[in-house]
């Protein structure tokens, strides 16, 4: 569904991306893995529109989005969860939710209902400041968020930074209810076990290069990942 396709990006003179080439299927959710600094955020904030790609294409479901808005992403399907999950604390939980429905305008009743019927506890807290929140729920209300604008690919950043074991287990719990609606998931991150528990594909960014690429099962038991976060230089690509 998504073709990232020869993908360069960075900051003023640095370049941080170098012809970055993957897809996601729908129905594999994939893992983006890198050590720190690889380049995963960059990717993300490319994808979504947040910095311009320098060379190369992203399409979606055949369509090339490359040069579209950041708005217009959204509305063409694509949610970015971002890294640190960025809510906005002294908003209540559905002033947040509302947020997140922006590119469709005023959302109704049921857009509210379908997410609640996902997160029960936003429900009961959905007058709360969401700076109330523990980080675990506020991650939540981030996932909640992206949800709202109806999105074909869910872009999670992170989402895994800084929360304990069993908030994570409640990530990966949810994230895969979320892909068996039929939306699929690119997640970038570096905790291994939320990698195991969601992803059924896995790419492996270092320095901003893909340097692996193939079944999850495989590519997270093997050895390209620790050499990766290892920073062992890799001359080429590992396709599993
Ligand atoms: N706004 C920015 N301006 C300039 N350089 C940046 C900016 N954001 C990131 N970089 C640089 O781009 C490179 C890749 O950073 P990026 O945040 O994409 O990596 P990452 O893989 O997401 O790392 P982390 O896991 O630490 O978040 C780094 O060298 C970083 O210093």
């Amino acid at each position: 569904m998504l073709r990232i396709d020869g993908l360069s990006a960075g900051y003023g003179r640095l370049e941080v991306l170098h012809a970055v080439s993957f897809t996601v299927e729908r129905d594999l959710p994939t893992v983006m893995l890198g050590a720190n600094g690889a380049g995963k955020t960059t990717l993300c904030r490319v994808i979504s529109g947040l910095i311009p790609a320098r060379a190369g294409g992203i399409v979606l479901d055949g369509a090339d989005i490359t040069r579209l808005s950041p708005a217009e992403r959204v509305r063409a399907g694509i949610a970015l969860v971002p890294e640190g999950r960025q809510v906005f604390p002294d908003m209540t939980v559905r002033e947040n939710l509302r947020l997140g429905a922006y590119v469709h305008g005023e959302p109704g009743r049921t857009g509210f209902d379908a997410v609640f019927a996902m997160f029960p506890i936003l429900a009961q807290r959905q007058n709360q400041r969401a700076g109330l929140l523990s980080g675990g729920e506020q991650q939540m209300l981030a996932l909640a968020r992206a949800l709202m604008s109806r999105p074909r690919l869910l872009l999670l950043d992170e989402p895994s930074q800084g929360l304990a074991p069993k908030a994570v287990a409640l990530i990966a719990e949810t994230v895969n209810r979320i892909a068996a609606t039929g939306v699929g998931v690119l997640l970038v991150e570096q905790n291994l076990i939320l990698a195991q528990a969601i992803a059924r594909h896995a790419v492996v960014l270092e320095t901003g290069t893909c340097v692996a690429d193939g079944p999850a099962g495989d590519l997270l038991a093997g050895g390209a990942v620790a050499d990766s976060y290892l920073g062992k230089t890799r001359r080429h690509r590992h396709v599993v």
